[in-house]
């Protein structure tokens, strides 16, 4: 599972990981946040609780995924620590110890900000958007992560790579 900011590179780097996983002859889920909004939670909010039944929905089809053998990559925000932690022991119980991965795209606030390519932070910071994370709303960043990117530092495809490395055993 992926999580950061809004327009940290979640989708960006996830969306390249699926096809490295893809080019290795992995079948691979890919849950994007945007796409499970509209699928699988079109009628949630983004008030904690939307967060967290959003965030536990989609640990509980990782775990189905997982536990007969596919893969499942997530890209939401994810933004409570307490949420990540259940989605993590949801997969964990069936899918067995390391199964679940959290990757924190840690793209700060203000770059995030900067990049802005939704125009969301300009309509958040206008008041046009209530509860949005890293303006109006939390985001709790993570202490458990397997791996952190800095975006700053690393592209998408060396990010992507990175995460491939990890999920194919090569530590
Ligand atoms: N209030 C508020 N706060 C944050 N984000 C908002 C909000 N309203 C709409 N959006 C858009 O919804 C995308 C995030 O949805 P997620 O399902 O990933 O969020 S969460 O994990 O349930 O917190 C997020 O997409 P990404 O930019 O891809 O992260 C936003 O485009
Ligand atoms: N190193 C990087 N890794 C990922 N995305 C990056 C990077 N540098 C710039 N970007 C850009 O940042 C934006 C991230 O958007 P997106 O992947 O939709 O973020 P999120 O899914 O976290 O909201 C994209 O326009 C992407 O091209």
């Amino acid at each position: 599972m992926f999580t950061g900011l809004s327009g940290a590179g979640k989708s960006t780097i996830a969306g390249r990981l699926v096809e490295l996983l893809q080019e290795a002859g992995r079948t691979v889920t890919l849950l994007d946040g945007d796409e499970v909004r509209t699928h699988l939670s079109a009628e949630l909010g983004f008030s904690k609780a939307g967060r967290d039944a959003n965030v536990r929905r989609i640990g509980w089809v990782a775990a189905q995924i997982a536990k007969h053998g596919g893969l499942a990559v997530c890209a939401p925000i994810a933004p409570y620590a307490a949420t990540r932690a259940d989605a993590r022991r949801l997969v964990e119980e069936q899918a067995g110890p390391g199964s679940f991965v959290l990757v924190h795209v840690a793209t700060s606030l203000a770059d995030c900000e900067a990049r802005d390519r939704k125009g969301l932070y300009a309509r958040a910071r206008r008041g046009e958007i209530a509860e949005f994370t890293g303006i109006s709303d939390p985001y709790e960043e993570p202490t458990d992560a397997e791996l952190t990117i800095d975006t700053r530092s690393t592209s998408a495809e060396e990010s992507a790579r990175r995460v491939l490395a990890h999920l194919l055993g090569d530590r």
